[in-house]
Parts: C-alpha cells; structure tokens; sequence
C-alpha cells in the first residue's frame, strides 16, 4: 500500500467516496498520532500540535496552508500560543476521504521540521 505522504489529493465533489472501515483500518497506522473525532455528527481527523511559542505556532499554521493552498483541500486550524489544533475532513460529503488522510500524514511532515 502506496505511503500516504507521497500522494496527491483529488478533486473532491459530492459524489467522492467516504473511506471504508477497511480503508480506515489500512491507512489510520501511518498518521498514529491522530484521532478520529466526530463533531456535529461528521468524523474529523484531528491532532494538536505543541510548539515553544505563538510565532513558531503561527509558522507551523502559515506551512499548513501552503501545502493545503497546493493540494486544493484545506483543514480547520486553531492556532494558539504554543499550540496548533488540526482537524481535516472533506466538506464536499460530510466526512473522511481518503485526502484527509494523505493530508494530515503531510502535516506530521511538516510538524517533523519544526522538532
Ligand atoms: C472548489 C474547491 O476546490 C472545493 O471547495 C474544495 C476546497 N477545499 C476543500 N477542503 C476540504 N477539506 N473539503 C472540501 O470539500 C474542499 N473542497
């Protein structure tokens, strides 16, 4: 099974597919760090990020938008001093697409620059 941080995301409409139980329980093992949250009834990945202070938290943030300006497929971040929630889900079908996935296994990408 392909690394999640070497793929690209898809374009995602209403119709995308939702990740299978089976495809959770394939792909989850490669982002360990992060949890599966439902809020308002639909599942978000989502993992806190600790940083020294609220620049580094702001640069961590700024690095996370790029990559989901690049992908097309943008999370929700809250950035506070020393800390950054990420959460990512698909809007277009209320859930877990296989992009989530693949984007917060970039995001601990990201975060491993900022150790
Ligand atoms: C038009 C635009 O590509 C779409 O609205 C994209 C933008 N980024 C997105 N990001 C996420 N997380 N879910 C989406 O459904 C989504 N749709």
């Amino acid at each position: 099974m392909e690394t999640l941080t070497k793929q690209k995301c898809t374009a995602c409409n209403k119709d995308a597919p939702r990740v299978t139980p089976e495809e959770e329980a394939q792909l989850k093992p490669q982002i360990p760090d992060w949890q599966i949250v439902e809020v308002e009834g639909i599942p978000h990945l989502t993992r806190t990020y600790k940083f020294p202070d609220f620049q580094t938290a702001l640069n961590f943030t700024n690095r996370v938008g790029e990559i989901a300006e690049a992908e097309g497929h943008h999370p929700a971040l809250l950035t506070e001093w020393g800390k950054v929630k990420v959460s990512w889900w698909t809007h277009a079908i209320s859930g877990l697409h296989k992009n989530d996935f693949i984007m917060a296994a970039k995001t601990d990408e990201i975060a491993a620059q900022f150790t």
